[in-house]
């Protein structure tokens, strides 16, 4: 960069800065011309900085400061769901330019629930042989051969007594089991990528935080059957996975999925899992399965990332996949990251930088181990209303970090009034959600900032109270109300209003949204309006407009 001119003196004397620039004594009239231009050249440079540093002030004073956002919610809430619709509103070339890796991602889903179908097949068998019901054999339950056990469910079971063992099914178990072996490959892909990989920094790249947060250091974990799940700290290894490819940032827009994969290639996990789709399409459409995992209790289609009932659409050669795929993949996630994208106002006058940031929902890392107990009630998923909800001990422990959030989004999912937290099956999910609400909302650090509720997964509530199972039965403050959807979600809305009303330190207005995150156009709208509301608030703070 061309050296700033600066002449003068200090204090009468000669600035000896100034002094070096003197010319030369002896200078012949050339070299004082080349002299010259050259100051001329240097001066020019000169102002174009100052120019530039100017319009940088200009711009930073006219957007202001940016947007933030914080995600909240218990594991598979939807909070990274939610991140991704802003995403595909904002960004969505972007967006799509990472299909080739949620492609894995859906791969990973489909073998884990397969893993899940196969477990349960070979502890039935050596549970109680022979238990394996002929094609046909068995009557079917409507709820429990779709997903949800209850007492369809346990009719189905009854049925399943009478059973004999189905050599078709074990030999297509046996075909399938290596399959399995793909886990531990696209595991590897998304969890370890290539460490030699750039990381490009981009609006939408997930970032560490700063200052460094408490959270770093989690590593993706393996247990049972549902806790098998892979989860990825978005800044360390998703953020490399995804970018891992050469893909710089310029070219990161106009990337085509089809660059990323090698489809040629037997070995690649979705030609494997391409050539074994007829078997897979067999296992899934097997009534003897549908017996067996309602027998356990398993509710297949209620779970993340499920793709079973597109086995055909997934494992076709030269599967991409589908923005809808994209927001129904399930990758859990660890840590905390944030993400920046720009959005326009209303009237697409002025660009504004909003940050999300996406915590990761397990308790670990959203509750203290204390809260834990409060609603181990000696019958599984059972609790007892809102009352011991008020009493948590300790602040949970990423509060500090966030205390500056223009808004927080709270995602409850509300059809897992029957579910059981994964970490802890003594404790059912809509209490812990509760319980959550109410750490947030009444913390004093938080006090100040707008929270807006997403009352999550109402498609899963309406086909569960479709199907009967009956909130009263886990939530016995509901009483007779009729078991409908609009009469629970009318409900639920009260309970989380009431606490909100009881609880927070200052008086705040109640946003909140029946969604399903899974649905690109109605959230689309819910954040749009969402995103203008948090915008014009902020013009206003900047006295942009009145
Ligand atoms: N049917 C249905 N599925 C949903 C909905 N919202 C989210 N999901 C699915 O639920 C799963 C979990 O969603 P995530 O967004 O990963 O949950 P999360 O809150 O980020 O979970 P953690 O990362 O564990 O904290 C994903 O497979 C989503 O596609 C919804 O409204 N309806
Ligand atoms: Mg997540």
């Amino acid at each position: 960069m061309a050296a700033r001119v600066f002449r003068g003196t200090v204090g009468g004397d000669m600035d000896p800065f100034a002094a070096a620039l003197e010319p030369p004594a002896n200078e012949s009239p050339a070299q004082r011309q080349a002299r010259m231009v050259q100051e001329r050249v240097a001066k020019q440079t000169s102002d174009d900085i100052d120019e530039q540093i100017g319009r940088e002030k200009r711009d930073a004073r006219r957007q202001g400061k940016p947007v933030k956002i914080l995600l909240l919610g218990q594991s598979e809430s939807g909070k990274s769901t939610t991140l991704k619709n802003f995403q595909l509103m904002c960004e969505p070339k972007a967006f799509r330019a990472e299909r080739a890796s949620w492609r894995a991602i859906i791969h990973l889903n489909v073998i884990r629930s397969i893993r899940i179908i196969l477990d349960a097949l070979a502890h039935a068998q050596i549970n109680s042989s022979p238990i394996i019901p002929a094609f046909g054999d068995s009557p079917r339950s409507s709820y429990a051969s779709g997903s949800i056990s209850g007492s369809e469910g346990r009719n189905s079971y009854q049925s399943s007594i009478n059973s004999r063992p189905d050599m078709d099914l074990m030999s297509l178990r046996a075909r399938l089991v290596p399959l399995l072996a793909l886990e531990d490959e696209l595991t590897r892909q998304i969890a370890n990528p290539d460490p030699d990989a750039t990381q490009p920094e981009t609006p939408s790249t997930a970032r560490s935080l700063s200052p460094p947060s408490p959270f770093s250091g989690f590593r993706r974990r393996a247990g049972k059957e549902k806790e098998r799940e892979v989860a990825v700290n978005l800044n360390s290894s998703k953020r490399t996975f995804f970018h891992s490819r050469n893909n710089t940032m310029s070219d990161r827009a106009s990337l085509d999925t089809q660059h990323m994969v090698d489809w040629d290639d037997p070995n690649e996990p979705g030609a494997l899992l391409h050539a074994s789709s007829d078997d897979l399409q067999r296992l899934w459409a097997h009534p003897a399965v549908k017996e067996v995992l309602a027998r356990r209790g398993l509710r297949l289609q209620e779970e993340s990332g499920f793709f079973l009932d597109e086995l055909k659409e997934v494992t076709a050669p030269r599967y991409v996949p589908t923005d809808e795929h994209i927001l129904r993949a399930r990758l859990k996630t660890l840590g905390v990251s944030e993400h920046r994208m720009r959005l326009n106002d209303p009237n697409g006058a002025i660009t504004r930088e909003f940050r999300i940031f996406d915590v990761g929902g397990q308790r670990s890392m959203v509750s203290v181990t204390s809260r834990l107990r409060l609603h181990s009630l000696p019958f599984p998923l059972i609790f007892g209303g809102a009352s011991c909800l008020l009493n948590f001990p300790r602040p949970p422990r990423w509060v500090p970090y966030f205390d500056d959030m223009d808004a927080i989004i709270f995602l409850a999912p509300i059809s897992a009034f029957d579910q059981a937290l994964v970490e802890d099956r003594r404790v059912n999910r809509l209490a812990d959600s509760l319980d959550l609400w109410a750490q947030v909302i009444t913390h004093p650090l938080l006090a100040k900032t707008n929270i807006i509720l997403f009352m999550n997964k109402i498609d899963l509530m309406q086909a569960k109270l479709a199907a009967g199972v009956r909130l009263a039965d886990f939530y016995p403050a509901y009483g007779r109300r009729p078991n409908d959807f609009d009469s629970a979600s009318k409900f639920l809305k009260k309970q989380f209003g009431a606490i909100l009303k009881q609880k927070s330190p200052v008086p705040r207005i109640f946003y909140c949204h029946l969604t399903h995150v899974i649905e690109a156009k109605t959230t689309t709208l819910v954040l749009a309006g969402i995103k203008d509301m948090l915008m014009r608030s902020h013009l206003k703070e900047s006295h942009l407009i009145l």
